[in-house]
């Protein structure tokens, strides 16, 4: 671990990229502006560990904000990846090995069907979205606040992850008429759902939802709720859109549907399935999805779709990933990681919730439980930057916001889980100022 960070490289290329990036950075969750630093430029990522411009060296729990579950460079999928471009980079035109991917997807994801590959996971959502108004011939969709779905029009309302971080209203160049259709109800607010239905059930073509939520922190679904979701739906005849874009191959090898034991009509997925590579697919019902063109009328389409290296990234992932041994180690791990956090706050007085998920691991410097997105604002920022400056300084990389997810990959050792361990002793007693 570090002793001391030097910062020099990473000042001077954010102040060269904001002349010509705007913010500086290419997705505005890595400017870091929450906690007053420049962002880490980074130069090379190996295993559970993650190099900077200057030199520092990290252990990385950011991983790449979710793909990188067996770390970084895993051997095996670079072999890949090296092999797939030597053929080629991309052709758009069909490959078996995305027959490969979608018969596996299909084998792995108990609801889906059938499944479309895209580019990124807004786009997959973007598309789910279109597809549920298409089958439905209904307009409405009901989301939940402080979910992130990407930057879609539709959902990009109340929305967590950056948006949430920059304190950012609904943003603007988006229709009146697209956001007049969205409505946003608290996470885990059963009573709200109902009463939304009572009053527009006949008009919602779908409720997308993150089976747990992970861009507000890391909050899990309330014991019904998503059986909930899943009954007033099937009532209403409305879709139910699971967005596992970071859930998906990460709580469970079969989703979070499968550790809820709920079944949605669509489900979207991203991140892993491309093993590191730009990556995005929807799936689910046989007979919704043959709406999409050309089986049916609804259009959506890409040129990178099915890309054969961001295919065969995915498709080597998810063999991986297929040991069932890999989820119980990364349970182990995240657990001792919880625990040792639970004990560090103890000894320092520091208040702090921490909501986990398998190895989904959220922090929040407050008292109260954190269940949806109120209770997540009630995490004091103040603390949080003086803490996350702290861990950064002892070579820890978090998310530089409360509003995103600790992820721990198959590539940290046991050794890193207990320097993480110390570093957080240490940061929250910088915070008490008793270290
Ligand atoms: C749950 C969820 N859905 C959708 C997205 C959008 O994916 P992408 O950034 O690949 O567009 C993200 C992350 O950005 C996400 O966490
Ligand atoms: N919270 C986002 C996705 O999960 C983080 C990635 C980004 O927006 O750059």
């Amino acid at each position: 671990m570090n002793t001391k960070r030097v910062d020099f490289y990473s000042k001077a290329l954010f102040e060269q990229a904001k002349s010509v990036i705007p913010g500086g950075v290419n997705s505005p969750v890595r400017a870091f502006s929450l906690v007053d630093s420049p962002p880490v430029f980074i130069t090379k990522g190996q295993g559970s560990h993650i190099f900077d411009v200057d030199g520092n060296e990290y252990i990385d729990y950011i991983c790449s904000w979710g793909p990188l579950i067996l770390g970084h460079a895993h051997p095996a999928v670079e072999k890949e990846i090296q092999k797939a471009v030597s053929d080629g980079s991309s052709f758009g035109l069909s490959t078996e090995i995305e027959v490969k991917m979608a018969k596996l997807i299909c084998e792995i994801v108990p609801s889906i069907e059938m499944v479309r590959m895209v580019n990124s996971g807004t786009e997959a959502v973007m598309s789910a979205l279109r597809l549920a108004r298409g089958y439905t011939k209904r307009q409405k969709i009901v989301k939940f606040q402080g979910g992130y779905h990407g930057h879609a029009d539709a959902l990009l309302i109340k929305a967590g992850s950056g948006v949430a971080t920059l304190g950012l209203p609904d943003s603007p160049g988006i229709p009146n008429n697209v956001a007049s259709d969205t409505i946003t109800l608290p996470y885990n607010g059963m009573e709200s759902i109902r009463h939304t239905f009572e009053q527009f059930g006949e008009r919602i073509a779908a409720v997308i939802v993150e089976p747990v939520a992970g861009n507000m922190g890391v909050v899990p679904p309330n014991p019904g709720f998503l059986q909930g979701l899943r009954e007033i739906t099937e009532q209403y005849r409305s879709l139910l859109i699971f967005d596992e874009v970071m859930t998906g191959f990460r709580v469970d090898y079969h989703g979070a549907q499968s550790l809820y034991g709920v079944n949605p009509d669509i489900t979207c997925l991203g991140k892993i399935i491309g093993g590191g590579l730009p990556v995005g697919a929807y799936g689910g019902k046989r007979e919704i999805m043959e709406q999409i063109a050309p089986a049916g009328p609804i259009y959506q389409a890409g040129t990178l779709s099915g890309n054969p290296l961001a295919m065969s990234a995915g498709y080597k992932t998810l063999q991986l990933l297929e040991k069932i041994e890999i989820y119980d180690e990364l349970e182990r791990k995240a657990a001792r990681l919880e625990e040792g956090f639970r004990q560090n706050a103890e000894l320092t007085s520091v208040p702090l919730k921490i909501n986990r998920v398998g190895s989904m691991l959220s922090t929040f410097f407050t008292e109260q439980e954190v269940v949806d997105y109120e209770t997540a604002k009630s995490s004091d920022m103040q603390v949080f930057k003086k803490y996350y400056m702290s861990m950064l300084n002892l070579g820890i990389l978090t998310a530089p916001t409360p509003y995103e997810v600790m992820f721990i990959s198959a590539a940290h050792s046991e050794e890193d889980i207990e320097d993480t361990i110390k570093a957080h002793y240490q940061a929250l007693s910088n915070v008490k100022n008793i270290g």
